[in-house]
């Protein structure tokens, strides 16, 4: 492959990426509504730590650098409670 199809490659692969993080973080909608119903804090500090440590033994397994991969998965935590915040915040929810 040359320099340029690789980057091609890259420039899929990170469309994708981006196609997850919004899918995952349109959940975020559907969360604030039932922790509103039922009066539950948007953040889980369990929760978090139930998402961090499958992410960082699914970066195990891949051969990932751990560190990096709880870095990721943090901010993509936070998208999701700033976005439940904002949508409770701004009465957006039914
Ligand atoms: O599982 C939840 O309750 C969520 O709101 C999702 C999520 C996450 O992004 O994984 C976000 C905020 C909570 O602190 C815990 C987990």
């Amino acid at each position: 492959m040359t320099l340029d199809e690789i980057r091609d490659e890259i420039r899929e692969i990170d469309q994708e990426i981006i196609d997850l993080i919004d899918k995952r973080t349109a959940l975020a909608s559907d969360i604030a509504k039932i922790k509103k119903e039922n009066d539950i804090p948007v953040r889980d500090m369990e929760q978090n730590k139930k998402v961090l440590s499958r992410a960082t033994e699914m970066a195990v397994e891949s051969g990932l650098d751990t560190g990096r991969v709880k870095k990721i998965f943090e901010t993509l935590i936070e998208m999701n409670i700033e976005k439940q915040e904002n949508l409770m915040g701004k009465g957006k929810l039914p």
